[in-house]
């Protein structure tokens, strides 16, 4: 099958996301790790390819070489067209990544202009004249403000955006959104014509979202959330650009024992581990005693639990603890304490058997899915909306893996997960 849309995500649940939501549609979906070695074999078969990268909040020069890579490799894949994912509340640093990136993406494909449409509104993130709403709050007044890496205190995207740029930053707004796919479209050649190369476009609901592929699924760089990449599979099949297998995957069975990792201190993610810590054996890991004493106290611990047991650990805390571990520690250090500790805990417990993890957190999930050694990873049946199980091998044993953002799933999530997975 041709290689429709070559993906690069910004962090590893968002990959899962995006490959979640393209699987939806049947069409095959493959999800690498980091930019692969190999080129892609001439027998794949997969609709859209994705690559996993953790670079939301390296520094500039970083994210931009290793998308330029993954760019290379997708276009030597097949790819002429393309999809930069971050997330969906459009987490990044003030420097960046996600206008510096677009913008090298744009000059490498030759695209004039591109939209930035982060809306998943069935996640409850919405765009409505260019401000980002989690829910009915701003994304500013929403627990994204505390965000440990990716404090989001403005919500106006026009004004998160136009520093990453150069070139000019417009909006489609809802009203022109509303009117359908040929308004958008005249929407989108005026404001080229006045030079606008970055267009916010507002979206509250699923068929804004379909108006805006409509209206732009042409364009040679594409760039959002999950969701509007989402719409792009009923596209190519109605143009017969792709047509649906005979069969799915057959997907394999992971025994072995279950454990969740969270790393996410997300407001979701809080009441997630809050409620799973009441009915399974957990240990909770402080920065500041990591950076001190490492891991060897937890990993003492795993190795007393019952081999078969479902198991929490987390470094998930309230905001005033994660400010506090920040003074100690500076902003960075104390994530990097964190993800080293989950990496090294991940290993540890993959040694003594586990085999089904669950992930909370991005970042957290980058640092582990590389630290088991993954590359690959097989797209399974959706726990929560773009929440996907995952299938991979790791030391030449087969394990399932979801990495979930921190903000996805419902109080019940990490249960409903193994159930999701015995059930599939
Ligand atoms: N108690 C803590 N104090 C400070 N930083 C923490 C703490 N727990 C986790 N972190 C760090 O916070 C960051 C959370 O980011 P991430 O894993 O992407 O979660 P999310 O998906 O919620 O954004 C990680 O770098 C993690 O190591
Ligand atoms: O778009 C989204 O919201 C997610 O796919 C995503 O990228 C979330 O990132 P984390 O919350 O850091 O996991």
């Amino acid at each position: 099958m041709t290689l429709l849309l070559g993906c690069i995500a910004d962090d590893f649940t968002g990959a899962t996301d995006l490959a979640a939501l393209l699987a939806r549609s049947g069409l095959p979906v493959s999800l690498r790790i980091g930019v692969p070695r190999e080129k892609r074999a001439r027998s794949e078969t997969s609709a859209f390819e994705v690559i996993a990268l953790k670079c939301r909040t390296s520094p500039v020069e970083t994210a931009v070489e290793q998308t330029g890579q993954a760019l290379e490799w997708l276009r030597q894949a097949g790819a002429s067209r393309f999809f930069w994912k971050y997330c969906s509340t459009f987490d990044s640093t003030a420097e960046g990544n996600i206008g510096p990136v677009a913008e090298m993406l744009m000059a490498k494909t030759g695209a004039a202009q591109t939209i930035y449409c982060p809306a998943f509104p069935e996640n409850g993130r919405s765009v409505f004249m260019g401000h980002l709403f989690v829910g009915e709050q701003l994304l500013s007044e929403s627990p994204m403000k505390d965000h440990p890496l990716t404090p989001m205190r403005d919500s106006s995207l026009v004004r998160l955006l136009a520093p990453q740029v150069i070139g000019a930053v417009g909006l489609a707004n809802r009203n022109i959104v509303s009117k359908g796919p040929t308004a958008l479209r005249a929407k989108l050649a005026e404001l080229s014509d006045d030079a606008i190369r970055h267009v916010i476009v507002d979206a509250v609901c699923d068929d804004d979202l379909g108006t805006i592929a409509a209206a732009s699924f042409d364009m040679p760089l594409l760039t959002g959330g999950s969701a509007i990449a989402g719409q792009l599979p009923r596209l190519y099949l109605e143009q017969g650009l792709a047509t649906l297998p005979r069969q799915r995957q057959a997907l394999p069975k992971v025994a072995g024992s279950p454990i969740v990792l969270s790393g996410s201190c997300s407001a979701m993610t809080r009441r997630q581990v809050a409620s799973y810590a009441g009915q399974v054996a957990s240990l909770r890991l402080d920065p500041v005693a990591l950076a001190e004493g490492g891991t060897a106290a937890a990993c003492e611990w795993l190795r007393r639990q019952p081999a078969d047991a479902p198991k929490l650990i987390y470094a998930t805390a309230e905001p005033e603890e994660v400010r506090r571990a920040q003074e100690r520690l500076g902003r960075e250090r104390a994530g990097q304490v964190v993800e080293e500790a989950l990496s090294e805990i991940a290993r540890e417990a993959f040694h003594h058997g586990a085999r089904r993890f669950v992930v909370a957190g991005g970042e957290t999930s980058g640092a582990i899915t590389q630290a088991l050694g993954v590359t690959h990873l097989t797209i399974g049946p959706e726990i929560a909306p773009g929440v996907p199980w995952t299938f991979t091998t790791a030391g030449g044993e087969a394990i399932a893996l979801a990495l979930k953002s921190g903000n996805f799933g419902d109080e019940t999530f990490f249960t409903d997960a193994f159930h999701r997975l015995e059930t599939a």
